[in-house]
């Protein structure tokens, strides 16, 4: 408590205090990383960086970063895959009609359930595979990607996470596609408020069936992957109502088409979502359901059951934590979501770094023209995006490994870590295929780059399987109930911010509210991940800081409701949030390094110094504004920025070839001989 009050007088005071961080000629006295040794090599770090040659031994060891150090098991069934994706039916057809793409794409399906690579008991029992097997579809097509995320993840993963034993014989069924499913949660009324989901289930204890209803036009069931033409069976999200007591939300097996002739049973109809702006493989579609009539079995009962006289019983009695442990069946899809943007991003940058080091534009007459790779603009287009794809994909490691093997106690920290993830890597996604489709000039807009068809196909991974502005607030939510519960002396209620205090800095700068003053830096800080990781830290205290006493300023002073106080703070509330995930991501990331091999230390560094330096130089505003740093350091920041990408240039290649992304769907002509491929005429 009295620590808690110096850290809250300190913020209090601070509008006063002298810039933070300011002065160019202190040599540096580094209180948590005061080991000489790393301050020394810190201060070579480009040096040694350049020096190395990350040959195919090195690339190997970036992989095994990269891909979590899987086991023997685990190489071989993603070998396994990658085999069965060569089969022709996977061959990349971007020019194929709209209906033979649905088709193609549901026949592809079928194709990866023969002799299937991945089981639906492993989505429980090995979610490591399930990760690896779908953000390895994403470099065969991201409409199969997307599909088999429907089946397999949501469908198959709502089956066995929800149901209990009695439903696992459909497993069998489920993996060989006879038991094509959706998953049927969003209606046309409410996507990301779920609670508002107005579909009925109500029970009729004189038959032991379900009535499952819509009703109403926007209790209809939308934009459900599988649902216009080729799913029939979905995991419906409804209302259990049951001797006239509505429950809250359940989820209920429902065959939705006759198997064979695919048309929709009796009280059940369908409709089209129609053409998208992209992932048109995928046939999305609409349910409403008729009063129809399921087994009592077919409720997936695993924290909600009733008996034959229809009353109910729960493990969980609090619904509100109920209803959260049911959607907890989709947090296994939104690191899936976050691990297959990553896999996207990688893609384009393969692409785009590869052309860059073999196309030439501009330069002294008679001379070379310059490599497109050597202009600045490029490496600083390209260089923070692969650093961030670096960063993004050992704190995904991170978020899958917690998710494998969590406990109740652990469970909530996952889902946030997982709703902060899966945000923060589709935007990267977003912005990095933008930036890779813009630095292939106009080859860029060639279907066959692949570039921009993967950026149409991915774009809605930043509204699907939860919002990317709605998932940023529960992980501020969060952030504030753990930092109130410090106050209260209740127990944590998350251990979000437990490991910055395990770590030590918060301890030291509770103690000293001098402790950022002390670490001065020459240029040399700047490259220093450590004394950046501050900047990180202390952004997240402050702003942790100004939302609390914002929320309570609306509340007390401008007499607001707290959600009226929430929403009107909401700027504030992503900012939190996306301060969280950043430095947990540098926090993760440097762990990793500390892990790694001496031979490719030096450039695990400099990715993470280039990540850092770019999201501070991106926020810059804030920390000048809160006087973190001096005005001056703004310009050095961006100077250092540009050294480190420099540095960077010649391990460009080697480290796209370490995303492992296998041979044959590197197709893009401009990867490889682009004169030859454009100088026959039937090439496009
Ligand atoms: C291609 C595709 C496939 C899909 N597949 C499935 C599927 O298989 N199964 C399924 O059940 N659903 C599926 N969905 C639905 C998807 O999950 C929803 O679109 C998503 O949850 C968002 O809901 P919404 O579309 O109603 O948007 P809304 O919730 O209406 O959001 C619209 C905008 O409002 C903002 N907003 C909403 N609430 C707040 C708030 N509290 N604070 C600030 N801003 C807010 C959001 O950030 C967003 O920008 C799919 C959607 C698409 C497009």
């Amino acid at each position: 408590m009295e620590r808690l009050s110096v850290l809250c007088n300190h913020f209090d005071n601070d509008d006063n205090n002298q810039y933070l961080l300011q002065s160019n000629d202190v040599v540096a006295t580094s209180t948590t990383n005061s080991n000489n040794q790393q301050t020394a090599s810190v201060n070579n770090l480009l040096q040694l960086s350049s020096k190395i040659q990350l040959d195919s031994n090195k690339i190997e060891k970036l992989t095994a970063i990269l891909f979590d150090h899987p086991d023997k098991q685990l190489q071989e069934d993603r070998n396994r895959l990658v085999d069965k994706l060569k089969d022709p039916i996977f061959e990349w057809k971007p020019y194929v009609s709209f209906h033979e793409l649905r088709e193609l794409t549901q026949n592809r399906l079928v194709a990866l359930s023969h002799d299937p690579v991945l089981k639906c008991s492993e989505i429980v029992t090995n979610y490591k595979k399930f990760s690896m097997f779908q953000s390895t579809l994403v470099y065969s097509d991201m409409s199969l990607a997307v599909k088999s995320s429907v089946h397999w993840g949501l469908f198959a993963g709502s089956v066995a996470c929800l149901g209990t034993e009695k439903h696992e014989k459909y497993f069998n069924d489920i993996d060989t596609c006879k038991m094509n499913g959706c998953f049927a949660l969003t209606e046309l009324g409410h996507g990301s408020n779920v609670k508002g989901v107005e579909t009925i289930a109500e029970y009729d204890p004189a038959t032991q069936e379900f009535i499952i209803h819509t009703p109403s036009d926007t209790a209809q069931k939308i934009w459900i992957g599988n649902a216009a033409t080729y799913g029939c069976f979905a995991t419906v999200f409804a209302n259990l109502v049951s001797n006239g007591q509505n429950y809250g939300l359940h989820p209920f097996l429902v065959q939705i088409r006759d198997t064979k002739t695919l048309e929709p049973l009796k009280g059940i109809s369908t409709a089209d979502n129609g053409p998208k702006i992209g992932l048109n493989g995928v046939d999305n579609g609409r349910i409403w359901f008729n009063k129809v009539r399921i087994p009592k079995d077919n409720l997936l009962n695993k924290f909600g059951d009733i008996d034959n006289a229809g009353v109910y019983s729960t493990p969980i009695k609090n619904p509100n934590v109920r209803f959260n442990s049911m959607l907890e069946s989709l947090i296994g899809g939104r690191i899936t979501v976050a691990n297959m943007a990553n896999s996207a991003a990688k893609m384009g940058l393969y692409i785009a770094i590869s052309y860059a080091f073999t196309r030439r534009q501009f330069g002294p007459t008679n001379q070379k023209e310059e490599l497109l790779i050597d202009y600045i603009t490029h490496q600083r287009r390209l260089f923070p995006q692969l650093a961030e794809v670096y960063i993004n994909q050992v704190g995904i490691n991170y978020v899958i490994n917690k998710f494998q093997n969590k406990t109740d106690k652990d469970a909530r920290d996952v889902f946030l870590l997982a709703c902060g993830f899966k945000a923060a890597t589709t935007w990267n996604r977003s912005k990095t295929l933008q930036l890779c489709r813009e630095c292939c000039g106009g080859q860029g807009m060639a279907a066959s780059n692949k570039i921009g068809i993967l950026r149409a196909d991915t774009d809605v991974d930043l509204t699907y399987e939860g919002d990317n502005t709605v998932l940023m607030q529960a992980v501020s939510k969060a952030l504030l109930q753990e930092f109130k519960s410090y106050f209260t002396g209740t127990k944590r209620i998350t251990g979000m911010l437990s490991y910055t205090y395990s770590k030590g800095h918060i301890g030291i700068f509770l103690r000293n509210k001098n402790f950022f003053t002390k670490r001065l830096h020459t240029e040399s800080h700047l490259l220093d991940p450590d004394v950046l990781l501050d900047a990180f830290i202390y952004r997240e205290f402050k702003l942790l800081r100004l939302l609390i006493k914002t929320l309570r300023g609306k509340v007390k002073n401008e007499k607001m409701s707290g959600i009226q106080a929430w929403n009107s703070s909401l700027d504030l509330v992503l900012q939190l949030a996306n301060a969280y995930v950043e430095r947990v991501s540098i926090e993760k990331f440097l762990e990793e390094v500390q892990k790694a091999s001496d031979d490719i230390k030096p450039v695990l560094l400099s990715l993470c110094v280039l990540y850092e330096l770019t999201k501070i130089e991106n926020d810059l505003g804030w920390f000048l504004s809160n006087k973190y740093f001096a005005p001056i350091k703004g310009q050095a920041i961006g100077n250092t920025i540009n050294k480190v990408c420099n540095s960077l240039r010649d391990h460009a290649i080697p480290l796209v070839k370490a995303f492992d992304i296998p041979s044959q769907f590197l197709t893009a002509p401009i990867i490889g001989d682009w004169v030859a491929h454009y100088s026959n005429p039937k090439n496009f």
